[in-house]
């Protein structure tokens, strides 16, 4: 997948960063699925279209010029007579001139604002599915509160951006060259003062939007890890209180909190500075051609001209045109900062877009549930992987589970067997050799497809804060409250929330359940699913007592009837019930 994602000082950012796509991942209480992430090329009418109410703003300032003429051309009529109907036709001309530039003023900050945010919309889609695509195994995916932090916080930078300072850069590059070019013919010197004033406004931008863009982007990263720490410290409460590490971590928070400040601070004092210089600037222009227009009347200076003196209307119209000369830089100038915060959540949302490991078949269509297919055999062939770092805990792996075979993967910790399931599970590609299901080699193709008819209970299954049932059905449409409360009973579930309903909720990470529970949760997971033909458990009967573990194990054994099972454990007893024991020895 490829987003289009502005360079960070590009001078033009187009709108179509997410533009034509058509990725839309499913969300449900699994979490973020990636969907098909399929990309289009955007078409000149999209950009026209995106770019519509930065193109009705420009109108309506160019609908000023039309303007400041009538108003000219009345007060010069006024100075000669003044006469009712010579000044109804101006005052009309002004008045309807006036309504039009409000009305599409108005209508292009609501078209700009629309557009940005179903820009947003689009870009959050690739980015979650980018972040969706990338393996559990890859240890090196972003920290989840920095994802939260940027797709839901930082993110929100890029509808100032584009519904403000793009159609104020547009009107900036466009509007003071019509009126220059109105100004030409009347007076080149007037023309010439506004054009030596007016680069001096960019020029002097751009120095501050360096610093600007350094001071916003330090800002962003600030707030995502501290966002990070907070969400893992949260999440690690009690073992913090446990340890005593309260104050500590207290401490790093208030730091992190100071930094936060500091940091925002410093974004503020470069966006009053960049405002600041511009006022000064335009206030030094304005003040220039006035003194230039004010002198040649009064015949002081009688230069500049093309022959023929200024009168009074042609004087009046370049005054008034002055300070509106100047305003689109203003306004550029008061979005000055929308750049440099929108440009840094660009660069944000692209950091978590970079590739890692990638999970096979992420971006694949879920695919459309199909009937229960036999039990597949499972075959490793040769198989190796490296984890980070260069960890290889086995190397031309090979193993033939028959179909309906279940079969214990026993070892001393680190020896690989969870690695072997998530292999088996199509969580990250195998490097070498190759793993087939049911016959059809486990591809970044087929994975999404495979997957469909596996279980996967691993080490740590997550549960979220929500009901029992929501936390069976996963979002799954097709399966119903019967099918939920038939699987909470197959767990012998039923038994431990006798008294509550299966619309009682858990807390986050589970909270409200035993250990042995919620593993017999995970077992209902997939009981309920009648697709799910492989089971693969990672150590079901982890810290279980023994009563606890045979309950475990049973209900795993009744969930692997007429399936295929494949279990990693350091239990002898659940190993000792399956058909086959296969020993993994460490590497040296
Ligand atoms: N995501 C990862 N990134 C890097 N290295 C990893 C990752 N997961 C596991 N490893 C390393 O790979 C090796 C095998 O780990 P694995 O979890 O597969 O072993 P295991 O046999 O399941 O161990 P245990 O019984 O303790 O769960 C270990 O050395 C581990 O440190």
């Amino acid at each position: 997948m490829s987003i289009q994602f502005p360079a960070p000082h590009s001078r033009f950012v187009d709108g179509s960063v997410a533009e034509g796509t058509s990725a839309r991942p499913r969300m449900d209480t699994a979490g973020a699925h990636a969907a098909p992430a399929r990309r289009r090329r955007p078409r000149p009418a999209q950009n026209l279209e995106s770019r519509g109410g930065a193109l009705l703003q420009l109108v309506a300032s160019l609908l000023f010029i039309g303007q400041a003429a009538l108003i000219a051309r009345a007060v010069g009529t006024m100075s000669s007579a003044i006469t009712v109907p010579a000044l109804l036709g101006p005052a009309a001309g002004i008045l309807a001139l006036g309504v039009v530039r409000a009305i599409l003023e108005a209508l292009g900050a609501r078209l700009c604002h629309r557009q940005a945010r179903a820009a947003l919309g689009r870009l959050r889609s690739e980015v979650a599915a980018a972040v969706a695509a990338r393996s559990p195994l890859d240890r090196n995916r972003p920290v989840a509160g920095a994802v939260a932090s940027a797709l839901a916080e930082q993110a929100e930078a890029v509808v100032p951006y584009l519904s403000r300072f793009k159609p104020a850069r547009l009107r900036a590059s466009v509007v003071p060259f019509v009126m220059l070019a109105v100004v030409l013919p009347l007076s080149w010197a007037a023309a010439l003062v506004m054009l030596v004033a007016l680069p001096l406004i960019p020029v002097f931008m751009a120095l501050i939007g360096w610093r600007a863009q350094a001071a916003s982007e330090a800002h962003l990263k600030e707030m995502g890890s501290m966002n990070g720490f907070l969400l893992d410290r949260l999440r690690g409460l009690a073992t913090i209180r446990a340890l005593g590490a309260v104050d500590t971590t207290a401490l790093r928070l208030r730091a992190s909190a100071e930094t936060l400040k500091d940091r925002t601070m410093a974004v503020l004092r470069i966006a009053f500075l960049s405002s600041a210089v511009l006022e000064l600037f335009s206030a030094l222009g304005v003040a220039m051609v006035a003194v230039y227009v004010g002198f040649h009347l009064l015949g002081t200076l009688e230069f500049g001209t093309w022959g023929v003196p200024l009168n009074l209307s042609d004087g009046l119209f370049i005054l008034i045109l002055a300070p509106a000369f100047f305003e689109p830089m203003r306004d550029l100038s008061a979005v000055w900062h929308d750049r440099a915060a929108g440009e840094a959540a660009f660069a944000a949302l692209k950091l978590l877009t970079a590739n890692g490991l990638p999970l096979p078949g992420a971006n694949m269509a879920h695919p459309v549930p199909a009937a229960a297919a036999p039990a597949p055999d499972v075959v490793f062939d040769t198989v190796s992987f490296t984890h980070a770092e260069g960890r290889a805990p086995f190397a031309a792996f090979s193993l033939t589970v028959p179909a309906g075979g279940r079969v214990a993967l026993l070892g001393p910790s680190g020896a690989g067997k969870s690695t072997l399931l998530a292999l088996a599970a199509g969580l990250a590609p195998v490097h070498t050799g190759s793993v087939r299901i049911g016959g059809l080699p486990l591809t970044a193709e087929t994975a999404a497809e495979l997957r469909s008819g596996m279980a996967w209970i691993g080490q740590r299954p997550h549960f979220f804060a929500g009901s029992l049932a929501a936390n069976v059905q996963m979002g799954r449409p097709d399966i119903g409250p019967e099918a939920v409360e038939e699987a909470l009973a197959f767990a012998t579930l039923d038994r431990a929330v006798r008294g509550r309903s299966a619309d009682d909720g858990l807390g986050e990470g589970g909270a409200g359940l035993s250990g042995g529970e919620l593993v017999r949760l995970a077992i209902a997971r997939a009981a309920v699913d009648p697709r799910v033909q492989l089971v693969l458990a990672d150590e079901p009967t982890a810290h279980l007592d023994a009563a606890t573990a045979a309950e475990v194990t049973e209900a795993l054994l009744t969930l692997a009837t007429g399936r295929t099972l494949i279990v990693a454990t350091h239990d002898p007893v659940l190993a000792a019930r399956l058909d086959t024991v296969v020993q993994l020895e460490p590497r040296p």
